[in-house]
């Protein structure tokens, strides 16, 4: 789901935003021009106007209006619309070991609302996620160390400039990645992947980063540090490892807001999930938090659910998603109880969505 706001609330006003676009690439070019339509072309004051209603939905108190927000930027179902201007998103992901995560990511952006939904992965992992679902384009591209064990280093640069140039053919069409489901820790692949995200990164394509990709980013922040279009979804142990690496320190129960502030403000510009009973959400100047809904099952791969809904940058599309997730969550837990696995909630994506924000 494409957000209205998103990347323009990363402006003060869309004229600064207008700025952006004259010096940006046709693929942000597309993306600002869909968000000052979805805006219904406001000039400056009325867009400031309701930038403000929208800002003003987050609230004041700490806790989002997040049903406010997801029906503020849920785009209309437009009959003039063609297949791809309702989002176009990748999932850098899928290796020898998961499988799962990619698909759960991949397909989650699809229920709510994208167009396409591709999935670059290793070539052991893409028959299995292709035989997952037809919804989802497989691209088996990526490597692990294992399967070109015995290459020299001119050889094993040779492959990884092929995979780079593979997934730069696609990199201006994409409305989003989503970096990390089920990508492993294999070193050969994440210095690809790392390649890759400094490519999407000169591209200005938003990033989400999540599971293994924060995994790369703990340990190489510069990836994207000072990057305003990049969101991490950092879960409990993530988040430990993260605050460890960043602001050396512990995490305590004390200051949680405060420290997820510090967090994002001195990573730069990005914008921070923090999961758990609440989810809290900060760009390093507002602190925003979600509790509604959800479930006691603490079933594998609702992170991965996140990640593939919170396919856009910036603070509203992550407390969107939050609450889309933690609603699909409860709707499930209605109905299966302790067996409410992460396909279930999946399935019920798209009943969350339509009671917060029905489609017309
Ligand atoms: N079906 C699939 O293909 C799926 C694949 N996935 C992929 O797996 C990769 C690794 O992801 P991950 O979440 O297992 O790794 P990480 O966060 O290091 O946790 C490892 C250990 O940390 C702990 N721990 C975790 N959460 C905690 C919490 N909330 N609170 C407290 N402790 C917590 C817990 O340790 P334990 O308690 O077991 O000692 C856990 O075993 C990643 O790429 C991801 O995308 C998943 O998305 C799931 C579905
Ligand atoms: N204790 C909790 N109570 C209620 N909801 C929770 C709780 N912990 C997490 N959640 C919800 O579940 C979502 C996923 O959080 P989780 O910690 O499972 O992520 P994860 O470990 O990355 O998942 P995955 O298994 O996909 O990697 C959160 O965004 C939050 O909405
Ligand atoms: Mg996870």
């Amino acid at each position: 789901m494409l957000i209205k706001y998103g990347v323009i609330s990363g402006f003060n006003s869309l004229g600064s935003a207008k700025d952006y676009i004259v010096a940006s690439s046709a693929a942000v070019l597309r993306r600002q021009q869909f968000l000052i339509r979805s805006l219904g072309g406001y000039t400056d004051q009325t867009n400031q106007r309701r930038m403000q209603e929208v800002k003003s939905m987050s609230g004041t108190a700490l806790e989002a209006d997040s049903e406010s927000i997801l029906r503020a930027i849920s785009p209309i179902l437009d009959p003039n619309r063609h297949k791809g201007q309702a989002g176009k998103i990748a999932v850098i992901g899928g290796c020898r070991e998961y499988t799962g995560a990619p698909y759960f990511a991949a397909i989650s952006a699809l229920k709510i609302g994208a167009d396409l939904s591709h999935v670059f992965c290793t070539k052991d992992a893409a028959p299995v996620i292709k035989g997952y679902s037809p919804e989802l384009i497989v691209h088996p591209i990526l490597e692990e160390s294992y399967s070109i064990s015995g290459l020299g280093d001119e050889e094993r640069r040779r492959i990884s400039s092929k995979i780079l140039a593979e997934v730069d053919k696609w990199m201006e069409r994409f409305d989003c990645l989503v970096v990390g489901p089920g990508l492993g820790r294999d070193p050969y692949l994440l210095e690809c992947v790392s390649e890759i995200m400094n490519h999407a990164r000169r591209s200005n394509v938003p990033i989400v980063i999540d599971g293994d990709g924060l995994f790369l980013v703990t340990n190489n922040i510069e990836l994207i540090s000072g990057y305003p279009l990049a969101v991490l979804t950092p879960n409990v142990n993530e988040y430990k490892r993260l605050v460890q690496k960043v602001l050396s320190c512990e995490v305590t129960d004390r200051d949680a807001f405060q420290l997820l502030q510090a967090l994002a403000k001195r990573i730069g510009g990005v914008t921070i999930l923090q999961k758990g009973k609440s989810d809290l959400i900060s760009d390093g100047d507002i602190v925003k938090s979600v509790s509604i809904y959800g479930s006691p099952r603490r079933c594998g791969g609702q992170g991965d659910i996140l990640s593939g809904s919170a396919m856009n940058p910036a603070v509203l599309g992550c407390i969107a998603a939050s609450a889309l997730l933690r609603k699909a969550a409860s709707l499930a837990f209605e109905n299966k109880k302790r067996s409410t696995l992460t396909s279930d909630i999946i399935e019920c994506l798209g009943r969350s969505l339509e009671d917060i924000s029905p489609a017309c």
